[in-house]
């Protein structure tokens, strides 16, 4: 579903990714780890589209990611570390909103159906966004992204600041949506959650793609011993 292909990025001779060749399955959950600036966001950003690599080439569904063509991005969502929505609007009304945007129109009640599978409580539907917890506005992205139908959802840092609970709760709906055939990767800091809730690790350093793990076959202890090791 996600594809990178000797993917590599340079900004102003700094080598941001080096060679990158990654593959997400359909259904799959990647998490890659690494320190500070080894290229997670930069990766992020290729799949997007937002930046223009200098070497190879990123898909999403086969779809090359080239800049003016917006095939690809109709299969794409993004959850950056804080989703930025309308503040003065509710929550119904900003899926409404990002809905249309996309090209899709719903009725209330499946609008209300698309918040509650990505976990808001119903007493949040109607009321303004300015209000809301980083965890409750993550889950306004999340139902604009189900409600848009994105094959694969792309998340920056998405856990860091959550609350445990916050915490627990997100990956029990990245879990759901890996469940209905939804592809995630997944920018991270946060160890623990990357065993917990991927099902494929990658370990970054400095633009480069240095382990790529399958989540059950280590234990938190072991894969912070591995990261300590490698960056
Ligand atoms: N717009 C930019 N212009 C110049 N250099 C950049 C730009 N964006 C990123 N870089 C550099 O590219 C490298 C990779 O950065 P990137 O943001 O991808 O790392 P990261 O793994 O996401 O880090 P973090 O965990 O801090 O988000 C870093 O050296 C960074 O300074």
């Amino acid at each position: 579903m996600l594809k990178a292909t000797h993917l590599s990025k340079v900004y102003q001779g700094n080598q941001a990714l080096i060679d990158l060749n990654l593959d997400v399955q359909q259904g799959e959950i990647c998490c890659l780890l690494g320190q500070n600036g080894a290229g997670k966001t930069t990766t992020i950003n290729l799949f997007l589209g937002f930046i223009q690599p200098s070497a190879g080439e990123a898909s999403v569904a086969g779809l090359p990611v080239v800049s003016g063509s917006r095939d690809y991005l109709r299969h794409l969502a993004y959850i950056p570390e804080v989703v930025h929505l309308y503040a003065h609007m509710s929550a119904l009304e900003n899926l409404d909103f990002f809905s249309r945007l996309a090209g899709f129109r719903y009725s209330v009640v499946r609008q209300q159906e698309f918040l509650e599978r990505a976990g808001l409580q119903p007493e949040a539907f109607e009321r303004r966004l300015g209000g809301f917890s980083k965890g409750m506005r993550q889950k306004v992205g999340i139902a604009i992204a189900i409600a848009k139908d994105a094959q694969a959802i792309l998340m920056d840092e998405p856990t860091s600041g959550l609350d445990p609970r916050a915490t627990e709760e997100f990956s029990a709906i990245c879990k759901q949506l890996a469940a209905d055939q939804r592809t995630i990767l997944m920018a991270t800091h946060d160890i623990f959650n990357a065993v917990h809730v991927g099902h494929t690790i990658g370990i970054m350093k400095q633009g480069r793609l240095i382990h790529r793990l399958v989540a059950s076959s280590v234990s938190a202890a072991e894969l912070q011993q591995l990261y300590l090791a490698t960056i």
